[in-house]
């Protein structure tokens, strides 16, 4: 289980914020909340990217805050831009895997990831030729090979047309369940909310209540 507890984070001059949620694997947890209300500062102390003054962040008893990003167990999803454009999407999606991988075993792995999400055959395709669908299958597809047990998504099936988000969003909910993530989706949509979340807050005045 993923546990904040009273994650203290202030901008200087602004009101602090407070962040306590629980998140368990296998589910998504969805975080809702109007613009500026914090969503993105709580992902980035997830992250690692911002440092609490205070609290505790906690995966299965394992203290993450002392960790840096690149050693937590944390992978991201953002609305867009996952990719590296130049690069085909066999290469954009073994940025997931160690590098210390003899090669004929990352292109499998990466032919797995692809076909799972979807893409097989794709390996080749430059991401700049892909559909934004395409694109966040790809970015799954590396979110699986990194397969770290947060997933953090921002919005991810904003720029997607409402057939893609359907299926881009069942991939989500299948993957989590399958691999156990704790996936904390950040969203304004109440659909995306009703169709993948277990369970939901809403970040109001630095808080977040259970919705
Ligand atoms: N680096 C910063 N320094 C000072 N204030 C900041 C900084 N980054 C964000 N803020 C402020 O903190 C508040 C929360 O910002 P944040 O980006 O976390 O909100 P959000 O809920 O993710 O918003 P949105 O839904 O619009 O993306 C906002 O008032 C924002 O202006």
């Amino acid at each position: 289980m993923l546990v904040a507890d009273k994650l203290q984070f202030a901008y200087p001059g602004a009101s602090p914020y407070s962040f306590s949620l629980l998140a368990h694997p296998g589910t998504v947890t969805a975080i809702s909340g109007a613009s500026g209300s914090g969503k993105s500062t709580l992902l980035d102390l997830l992250a690692g990217f911002l440092a609490p003054g205070a609290g505790r962040l906690a995966l299965d008893d394992v203290n993450l805050l002392p960790l840096p990003p690149e050693r937590r167990p944390v992978s991201l999803l953002l609305q867009s831009d996952n990719l590296f454009e130049h690069l085909s999407a066999a290469d954009n999606a073994e940025l997931g895997l160690a590098r210390d991988l003899p090669r004929q075993e990352r292109r499998a792995k990466v032919a797995e990831a692809l076909a799972q999400v979807g893409l097989a055959g794709f390996e080749a395709k430059p991401a700049s030729m892909l559909s934004g669908g395409q694109k966040q299958r790809v970015a799954l597809a590396r979110t699986l090979l990194r397969d770290r047990a947060v997933l953090l998504l921002d919005e991810p099936f904003s720029a997607l047309d409402d057939e893609t988000r359907g299926t881009i969003r069942n991939l989500v909910a299948d993957l989590t369940a399958q691999q156990r993530w704790h996936t904390i989706l950040v969203s304004h949509h109440g659909d995306d909310i009703a169709a993948l979340a277990t369970s939901h807050y809403r970040l109001e005045a630095g808080r977040l209540q259970r919705a």
